[in-house]
C-alpha cells in the first residue's frame, strides 16, 4: 500500500515538472538552502531534463545536497558554499534560478528588501557573466522589478546581456490566480489560463480576467476583489506566516514549473508559454511581463499585450508609473 502512494505521488511530482526529453542540462540553484530554495531543489530533482543540479548558498548546502542526492532520480547534486565555491557552481550552467537572499516581515514592502538583496543579485550576475554567461536566467528574488534590471546592467558591463536569457519569475502570480479563479468559478485550477502580466509587486500586478479560458464571468465587484487579492496574495501569506517569512512552498513550485519550461524550450520544446518580467517594448516600462514562447534561446517571441478592458486599461496606467520607478532604481544602482 505505502509503495504503492508513494509510487503515486512521484509519478505525480515527475508529471508535473516533466516532459519526454533527456537529462541533458546543468541547473544552479543560488540560495538553495533556504525557504524556496530547498523545495524549489527538492521538485527539480524529478526533472529527468536535469543531469546536473548544483545547490549554491552561503550556509548549509552540504546537508541540502547529501540529501537530495539520496533521491533516486538520474540527476547529479552537489553543494557548493561561499563565494569561494560560486564559480564552480556557476560554471557551464545553462539555467540559473536565484532565490538567494531576504524574505519580508509583516508591514515590510517588497521594495524594503532592496537594501539587502541589490548586493545579492549585483554579485550573483557578476558570477553568471563569468561562468556561464549564456545561460537562462530565473529571478525570483525580491524586489523582483528592479533585481532583474539590476541583472541585466550588470551582464551589461561584462558585455555579455542577452535580455533573451534573463527573466523575473512572476509565475506565482499566476498559480495564484488559477487558484483563485478556479475556487471563484468552481472548475479545476489546472485548467484555468489566465495572462497575469506587468510586474511582481501590488499595483504592478496585472491579471487580466477578461482573458481567462475558460472564459469567467464574474460581477465588477467580485473582478475588482479577485484582482486585489491576487495583487495582495503575496501580503496575505506573509500576515499568515507572522514573522516566519513569506511565501515559500507556492513559491518553490511555482519556480520549478517556470525552471522547467525553460528549460523544455531549450530542448526544442515547442508552444512552452509562460508569463514572463522580462526587457521589453510592449509598453512604456523598460521591463515588462507578458506571455512569452520560450525556446533554444530563451525567448522566442514576446506575445505582446493581450487585450484589454476599460478596468484592465486603468490598472495598466496604475502599473507603469510604479514601475518605471523600480526600474530607474535598479539601473541607477548597478551603474553606482
Ligand atoms: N518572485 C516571487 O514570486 C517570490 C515569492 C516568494 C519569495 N520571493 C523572494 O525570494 C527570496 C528568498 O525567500 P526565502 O523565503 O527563500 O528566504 P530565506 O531567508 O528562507 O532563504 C534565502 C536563502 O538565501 C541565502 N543567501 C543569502 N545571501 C546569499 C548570497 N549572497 N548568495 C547565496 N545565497 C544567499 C540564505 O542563506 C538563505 O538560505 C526573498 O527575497 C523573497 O522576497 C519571491
Ligand atoms: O510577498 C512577498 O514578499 C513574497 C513574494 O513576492 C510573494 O508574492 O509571495
Amino acid at each position: 500500500m505505502f509503495s504503492q502512494i508513494t509510487k503515486q505521488v512521484a509519478i505525480q511530482a515527475t508529471r508535473s515538472f516533466s516532459t519526454t526529453g533527456q537529462n541533458n542540462y546543468k541547473v544552479a540553484v543560488c540560495g538553495a538552502s533556504g525557504g524556496i530554495g530547498q523545495p524549489l531543489s527538492l521538485l527539480l530533482k524529478q526533472s529527468p531534463l536535469i543531469k546536473e543540479l548544483a545547490l549554491y548558498d552561503i550556509v548549509h548546502t552540504p546537508g541540502v545536497a547529501a540529501d537530495l542526492s539520496h533521491i533516486d532520480t538520474g540527476s547529479k547534486v552537489k553543494g557548493y558554499t561561499g563565494p569561494a565555491e560560486v564559480d564552480a557552481c556557476l560554471k557551464g550552467a545553462d539555467v540559473v534560478v536565484i532565490p538567494a537572499g531576504v524574505p519580508r516581515k509583516p508591514g515590510m514592502t517588497r521594495d524594503d528588501l532592496f537594501n539587502v538583496n541589490a548586493g545579492i543579485i549585483k554579485d550573483l550576475a557578476a558570477g553568471i557573466a563569468k561562468n556561464c554567461p549564456k545561460a537562462c536566467v530565473a529571478i525570483i528574488t525580491n524586489p523582483v522589478n528592479t533585481c532583474v534590471p539590476i541583472a541585466a546592467e550588470v551582464l551589461k558591463k561584462h558585455g555579455v546581456h542577452d535580455p533573451k536569457r534573463v527573466f523575473g519569475v512572476s509565475t506565482l502570480d499566476i498559480v495564484r490566480a488559477r487558484a483563485f479563479i478556479g475556487e471563484a468559478a468552481g472548475v479545476d485550477p489546472q485548467k484555468v489560463d489566465i495572462p497575469v502580466i506587468g510586474g511582481h509587486s501590488g499595483v504592478t500586478i496585472m491579471p487580466i480576467l477578461s482573458q481567462c479560458n475558460p472564459k469567467v464571468s464574474f460581477s465588477a465587484d467580485k473582478v475588482k476583489a479577485l484582482t486585489e487579492r491576487i495583487q495582495e496574495a503575496g501580503t496575505e501569506v506573509v500576515k499568515a506566516k507572522a514573522g516566519a517569512g513569506s511565501a515559500t512552498l507556492s513559491m518553490a513550485y511555482a519556480g520549478a514549473r517556470f525552471a522547467v519550461s525553460l528549460l523544455r524550450g531549450l530542448s526544442g520544446e515547442k508552444n512552452v508559454v509562460e508569463c514572463s518580467y522580462v526587457q521589453s517594448n510592449v509598453t512604456e516600462a523598460a521591463y515588462f511581463s507578458t506571455p512569452l514562447v520560450l525556446g533554444k534561446n530563451g525567448i522566442e517571441e514576446n506575445l505582446g499585450l493581450p487585450k484589454l478592458n476599460d478596468f484592465e486599461k486603468k490598472l495598466l496606467e496604475a502599473a507603469i508609473p510604479e514601475l518605471k520607478k523600480n526600474i530607474e532604481k535598479g539601473v541607477k544602482f548597478a551603474n553606482k
